[in-house]
C-alpha cells in the first residue's frame, strides 16, 4: 500500500486547458474509426440536418397560427394546426433515425477503439506497464472511450443544431425585422461573456472536485483491495477516516462551486429573460407604430428564445469538447505505443524447435524504472539440455530477475543469453516464450472453471489432454471432490483453493504447455506435509526431461538438482552441489541452509 498516493506525477485527467489545435487534430484522427461505417454516419447526418430544420420551423408556424388571429392569413387555423401536427411527426421521425444512427455508428466504432487499445495495451512490454497503475490504464478503455462517444452520440449533435439555430436563427430575424435584431444581439455580449467568465471559474472548480472524488475512490478501491490487511491491523477506523476526509473535501469544494452556479443560473436567467423583455418592449413599440405585426413579434421572441438558449449552452459543449480531446489525447497516446509483438505473431506462433541449453555469459543488468540501479552485476552460468539447478539466496539477490530476463520480460543491458548457442533475442518473441513454463509462488486464477484455467496452457487443448494433466499434477483428488468436479467456478466469485491446490492447477497448466524449459518460483510458505508431498510427486513429474531452473525454498527440491547457484547481490557467490555447498566454511549456502532448513530438516 505504500504507493496509494503516487498518482501526483500523472496528470490529472480533468486538468484544466485550452482547446489546442493539436489536440483537436488528435479527435479527428480518431475519426478514422468512423470510417467504416461512414455511409450510416453521413445518413444520420442527414437526419440531424432535417431535425434541426423542422425544430426551427416551429417559431414560425406559431407566428402563423397568431397571423390567422389577426386575420392576415389565407390559411385556416385547422390548415396550419394540421401541418404543425405533420412538421411534428416528421421530427418524431427525423430524431429517432438521428438518435438509432449515431449510436449505431458510435457503438461500433468504440468497440474496434476499445479493442485495439486493449489489444496494444497487451502486447505492450511490462516494462510500460508497470510504470502505468492498472486503474489508469482500465479509464482509458472505459471512461475515456466512452466520452469520445458522448462526442459522437450526443456532443455533435448540439454542435450542429446549436450552430444551426444561431445562424439560420438570426438570418430569419433579420429578415424578420433588422432593427429589432440588432437590438436584440446588443443584449448579447453580456450574455456571453459572462458565461464565459463564470463558466471557466466554475469548470475549474468542478474538476477541482471531481479529482477529489476520484482520489476518495482510489480509497475504496484500495482499501477493497487489501481488505485482509485492513482487518488483520484492525485499522477500519482508520481508512473510514480517511475516507471521510477526502469526502469532506468534495463537499466543500462542491457547495464553494454551488454557490457561483447558483449566481451564474440566477444571473442568466436575469439576462435571458431581461433581454426577452427588452425585446418585447421594443417590439411592443414597433407594432404599435405599425412597423412590424403581432405574429411577426410572437416568432421574434420564439427564436430568440432559442438562440439565447444555444448562446447560454455553448459553454457547456465547451467544456464536453475540451474533456473529449483530452480523453482523445489519452487514448492516442498508448495507441502509439510500439508493442512488443504483434497479436498475429503471437497467434500464429509455435514453440522454436530447442533442446533447452542455457548459457548466461556476464550478464549485467538495471531495470528500466531504476536505470541507476544494477542488479545483476555479471552473471554468468550453464545449464545442459534435462539438467535442473536452483538459484538460492537472500530476498532482492536478485534470483527472479535472472529468469525474468529468460522469458525476455526484459532487456538486458550487456553480456550475453544463449539458448541452444543461439542469443536470446534471435528467436521470435512468443516462439520463446512458448517454449518455457512457469510454476509461479503466487498462482493466479482466472474467474472460470477449474477446466478453463487448466486448459490457460495451451487453449486448444483436447479434453483427454486436460483430464490426463490434471492427474500428472496429482490435482484429480482433490478436482473429484467438488461436486461439479471439473466445471467447478473458481476465481474470485467461486471456490477458493487452498495453496497447494492452486500451485497442483499451475503445475496441470504447466504440463499441459509441454515445454523445454520451466521455470519453478517455489512458494516461501510451507504447506502441510499431506499438500507438501503431493505438490513434490507432481512436481518431480513436471521436472522430468525438462531443462529446469528452480528459484529454491524446500530442502527437497534443492537436494535433487545438479547445481546450486547461490546469488549475493546480483553476482553469484558460491556454486556447487548440496553435498559440496554445505560443507563450505563460513558458506553463504551452509548458512542459508541453517538459517531457512533448520525446521525442515528436523521434520
Ligand atoms: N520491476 C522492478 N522494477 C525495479 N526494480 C525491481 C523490479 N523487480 C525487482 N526489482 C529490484 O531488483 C532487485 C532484485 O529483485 P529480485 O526480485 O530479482 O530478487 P529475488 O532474489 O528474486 O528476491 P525474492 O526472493 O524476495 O523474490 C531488488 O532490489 C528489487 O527491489
Amino acid at each position: 500500500m505504500a504507493d496509494r498516493n503516487d498518482n501526483t506525477d500523472q496528470p490529472s485527467p480533468f486538468a484544466v486547458r485550452k482547446i489546442s489545435w493539436q489536440g483537436l487534430k488528435t479527435t479527428l484522427d480518431l475519426f478514422r474509426y468512423l470510417k467504416p461505417y461512414r455511409v450510416t454516419f453521413f445518413i444520420g447526418l442527414v437526419f440531424l440536418a432535417l431535425s434541426t430544420g423542422t425544430s426551427l420551423a416551429f417559431p414560425k408556424l406559431i407566428g402563423s397560427i397568431i397571423e390567422v388571429i389577426e386575420g392576415k392569413s389565407k390559411y385556416t387555423i385547422n390548415q396550419i394546426t394540421l401541418f404543425l401536427f405533420f412538421i411534428l411527426i416528421c421530427q418524431a421521425i427525423f430524431s429517432y433515425f438521428r438518435i438509432y444512427l449515431f449510436t449505431k455508428v458510435s457503438e461500433l466504432a468504440m468497440t474496434n477503439i476499445r479493442s485495439d487499445v486493449f489489444t496494444k495495451i497487451i502486447t505492450l512490454p511490462i516494462a510500460f506497464l508497470e510504470q502505468r497503475r492498472v486503474g489508469e490504464l482500465t479509464s482509458r478503455i472505459t471512461s475515456d472511450v466512452s466520452q469520445l462517444q458522448g462526442l459522437l452520440s450526443f456532443t455533435l449533435a448540439e454542435v450542429f443544431r446549436q450552430i444551426a439555430t444561431l445562424v439560420i436563427g438570426i438570418s430569419i430575424l433579420f429578415y424578420t425585422s433588422w432593427k429589432l435584431t440588432l437590438f436584440m444581439l446588443a443584449t448579447f455580449p453580456v450574455l456571453v461573456i459572462a458565461s464565459v467568465f463564470f463558466g471557466r471559474h466554475m469548470r475549474r472548480l468542478s474538476r477541482k472536485a471531481q479529482d477529489e472524488l476520484a482520489a476518495a475512490n482510489v480509497v475504496v478501491e484500495e482499501t477493497l483491495q487489501s481488505v485482509h490487511v485492513v482487518k488483520a491491523f484492525t485499522n477500519e477506523p482508520l481508512e473510514v477516516n480517511r475516507y471521510k476526509t477526502i469526502l469532506k473535501r468534495v463537499v466543500d469544494l462542491s457547495l464553494y462551486a454551488a454557490t457561483f452556479r447558483g449566481g451564474f443560473v440566477s444571473f442568466i436567467i436575469f439576462a435571458l429573460f431581461g433581454g426577452i423583455v427588452g425585446v418585447i418592449w421594443y417590439g411592443a413599440g414597433l407594432v404599435q407604430a405599425g412597423e412590424f405585426g403581432l405574429s411577426d413579434l410572437f416568432t421574434f421572441i420564439l427564436y430568440t428564445t432559442f438562440i439565447g438558449a444555444s448562446i447560454s449552452g455553448m459553454g457547456d459543449l465547451y467544456a464536453q469538447i475540451n474533456k473529449t480531446i483530452g480523453a482523445s489525447e489519452r487514448i492516442f497516446e498508448i495507441l502509439e505505443e510500439t508493442p512488443e509483438l504483434t497479436l498475429e505473431s503471437a497467434e500464429n506462433a509455435v514453440a522454436s524447435p530447442i533442446s533447452g541449453q542455457i548459457v548466461y555469459k556476464d550478464v549485467h543488468f538495471s531495470y528500466p524504472s531504476r536505470k541507476d540501479l544494477p542488479v545483476l552485476k555479471g552473471i554468468s552460468l550453464q545449464i545442459n539440455a534435462g539438467e535442473k539447478i536452483a538459484l538460492v539466496g537472500y530476498s532482492g539477490a536478485g534470483k527472479s530477475t535472472i529468469v525474468q530476463l529468460l522469458m525476455r520480460f526484459y532487456d538486458y543491458q550487456s553480456g550475453e543469453i544463449r539458448i541452444d548457442g543461439k542469443l536470446l533475442h534471435t528467436y521470435g518473441l512468443s516462439e520463446l516464450r512458448k517454449n518455457i513454463a512457469i510454476v509461479p509462488q503466487e498462482v493466479m486464477l482466472f474467474g472460470g472453471t477449474i477446466y478453463e484455467n487448466i486448459a490457460y496452457g495451451k487453449p486448444a487443448a483436447s479434453r483427454d489432454e486436460i483430464y490426463d494433466a490434471a492427474k500428472r499434477a496429482y490435482a484429480l483428488e482433490f478436482i473429484d471432490s467438488f461436486p461439479e468436479k471439473f466445471e467447478t467456478i473458481v476465481g474470485e466469485r467461486g471456490v477458493k483453493l487452498s495453496g497447494g491446490q492452486r500451485q497442483r492447477i499451475a503445475i496441470a497448466r504447466a504440463i499441459l504447455k509441454n515445454p523445454k524449459i520451466l521455470i519453478l518460483d517455489e512458494a516461501t510458505s510451507s504447506l502441510d506435509a499431506e499438500s507438501e508431498k503431493l505438490v513434490q510427486i507432481a512436481l518431480d513429474e513436471l521436472m522430468k526431461n525438462r531443462t529446469t531452473i528452480v528459484i529454491a525454498h524446500r530442502l527437497a527440491t534443492i537436494r535433487k538438482v545438479d547445481m546450486i547457484y547461490v546469488i549475493r547481490e546480483g553476482r553469484i557467490a558460491e556454486s556447487g552441489s548440496h553435498q559440496e555447498l554445505t560443507v563450505l566454511d563460513n558458506g553463504l549456502y551452509a548458512n542459508l541452509i541453517k538459517l531457512q532448513f533448520e525446521n525442515a530438516e528436523t521434520n
